[in-house]
């Protein structure tokens, strides 16, 4: 799903306005009309309903929902918000409507005084600000959203579009905004819901489709994404017929030291179960019998160490894996860099690259440099910012997060909710799957394990981490229906493979 801009959807609204059988009056009656059927679906009459308006056209929304859902027997107070002189057209034309049906439920706020009672069974609507936000809100307006905040423990708060005060496509951090307990949002995701920094204001996303143009949509670029099953229909390959092992590669996994084999483990059996043809661990000596024993389906190889790992670097000039996958419970010590550097200056193949492996990159910045181009680099936040530095809030991140990609050519994802994968063009996709019962120990290196399984079946860097990210998640998903997110495990996302690769597809 393409994740437009503010100044798209406005783009798109138009040429909708334009190219279909459809007014802009119109359009703003079929955006309310959706939110008013979510909102019966929601809320019974019982539940009296304040809406708060701004003066454009999210205001206008406002408007027309406190015209429905009084002809549907609700009890609407409807408050203006008189922030400007010059309302749009739709919003006059939508407050005209209102005030010929129900004039008496139509209030004005001119400053923080005209802040009304709240009873204490009413639901709040906030249609003050939409797309049409481009700079934080000040004064007696910022009071008004602070208000209303004020009210989010005894009051269900419902934004229309976007939590006001929010910017689509800005970091909006520090700023006042309403902190909704839902958003509706027409047609399409914002690039602000999918930010970290903003987790605790949209509340639950419903995004509405009010059937802006299909020909915009599909003819306009976009630089952001949100993988969706569509998406990963497009880049799944059903195994064919005749195939044997080799035709899915052989793949290295380089992991594990002394009291980290479990994570050298959970990679090979994650790795396993996405598909490789087969597949190689190198472990130190102490994680032969532990991977020999949890991992028959793996073949070992052991490095010369007792404790970690030195010399995988070995022999790599001629070696024929499809893929290599490194860092899962590595360790940083310096015999380790070294095997690294030596491994870099031999393999020109796309690699994925994680944990201590980062940490070995941002410890020895020169390495990073040596990074086979197409490579897949795997960091969560705190490895991310030792790698390339911090930010001053998530837009920044974004933007350091797509540089870094695009001038070393190289794929990398950043951890989190919406897990974030910059591509070297420039593109940059979100992952809705997963839960927060993936904040667990070991989960990353079950990550590693199917990305370098993917890359290894011939998938290219971009299919393996897209598909990747989105079936571990699948998975965990799945994992947290059965043992909860509290009680799943690693483990659990690895025995969610298999039907997430049945169901998720
Ligand atoms: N996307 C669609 O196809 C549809 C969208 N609809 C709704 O329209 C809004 C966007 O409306 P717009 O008039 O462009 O902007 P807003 O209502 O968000 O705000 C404009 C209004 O606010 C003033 N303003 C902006 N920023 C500030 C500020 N920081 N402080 C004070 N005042 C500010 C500005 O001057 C204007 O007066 C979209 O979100 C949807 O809700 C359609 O109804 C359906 C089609
Ligand atoms: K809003």
């Amino acid at each position: 799903m393409k994740i437009f801009s503010a100044e798209q959807i406005r783009e798109a609204d138009q040429f909708t306005i334009q190219h279909t059988p459809i007014s802009s009056s119109d359009l703003m009656e079929r955006a309310a009309g959706k939110c008013v059927s979510w909102y019966e679906d929601h809320f019974t009459p019982d539940h009296p309903v304040y809406i708060f308006c701004g003066k454009g056209n999210n205001g206008g929304d406002g408007l027309v929902m406190a015209r429905l859902l009084q002809q549907h027997g609700y009890t609407v107070n409807t408050f203006i918000l008189q922030h400007s002189n010059n309302p749009s057209k739709d919003h006059t034309l939508k407050l005209q409507q209102l005030t010929d049906h129900y004039p008496s439920s139509i209030h004005s706020i001119g400053d923080l005084s005209d802040f009304p009672e709240l009873p204490a069974n009413a639901v709040i609507i906030d249609a003050i600000f939409g797309t049409g936000m481009s700079r934080p809100v000040e004064g007696w307006l910022a009071g008004i959203i602070h208000r209303i905040n004020d009210h989010r423990l005894q009051h269900t708060i419902v934004s229309v579009d976007l939590p006001s005060g929010m910017i689509a496509d800005e970091s909006s951090v520090h700023f006042p905004v309403i902190q909704a307990h839902y958003t509706l949002s027409f047609e399409f995701y914002k690039l602000a819901f999918l930010l970290p920094e903003n987790a605790m204001l949209t509340g639950e996303v419903h995004i509405l489709p009010i059937g802006l143009s299909p020909e915009y949509i599909s003819n306009t670029p976009t630089r952001y994404h949100l993988t969706d099953s569509t998406i990963i229909k497009t880049i799944y390959r059903p195994r064919t017929p005749f195939a044997n092992k080799g035709t899915y590669g052989h793949a290295l996994l380089i992991a594990g030291s002394y009291g980290k084999i479990g994570a050298a483990v959970l990679s090979a059996k994650s790795c396993l179960r996405s598909g490789v043809g087969l597949l190689s661990c190198y472990v130190p000596q102490c994680g032969y019998d532990i991977m020999q024993i949890s991992e028959p389906c793996a073949m070992c190889i052991v490095d010369e160490n007792t404790h970690y790992n030195t010399h995988f670097h070995q022999g790599m000039e001629s070696a024929r894996y499809k893929a290599i996958g490194i860092g899962p419970g590595l360790d940083t010590q310096t015999a380790t860099a070294k095997s690294l550097e030596r491994l870099l200056a031999v393999w020109k193949s796309p690699m994925v690259i994680d944990a201590d492996a980062l940490n070995l990159l941002s410890i020895y910045p020169s390495l990073l440099q040596e990074v086979p181009k197409n490579s897949i680099l795997t960091p969560h936040p705190k490895e991310f910012e030792r790698l390339f530095g911090s930010s001053q809030n998530d837009i920044d991140r974004l933007e350091l997060l797509s540089r870094e990609a695009v001038s070393r050519h190289l794929y990398i994802l950043l951890k989190g909710r919406y897990t974030a994968m910059a591509c070297p063009d420039g593109s940059i996709y979100f992952n809705p799957t997963g839960n927060p019962g993936m904040a667990t120990g070991g989960s990353g290196d079950v990550l590693t394990g199917i990305l370098t399984g993917l890359l290894a079946q011939g998938y290219s860097s971009k299919e393996a981490l897209l598909f990747g990210v989105w079936i571990h998640g699948y998975a965990g998903d799945l994992a947290a229906a059965e043992h909860s997110q509290e009680a799943m495990t690693a483990a659990d996302i690895i025995n969610g493979l298999g039907k997430a690769f049945q169901e998720g597809i």
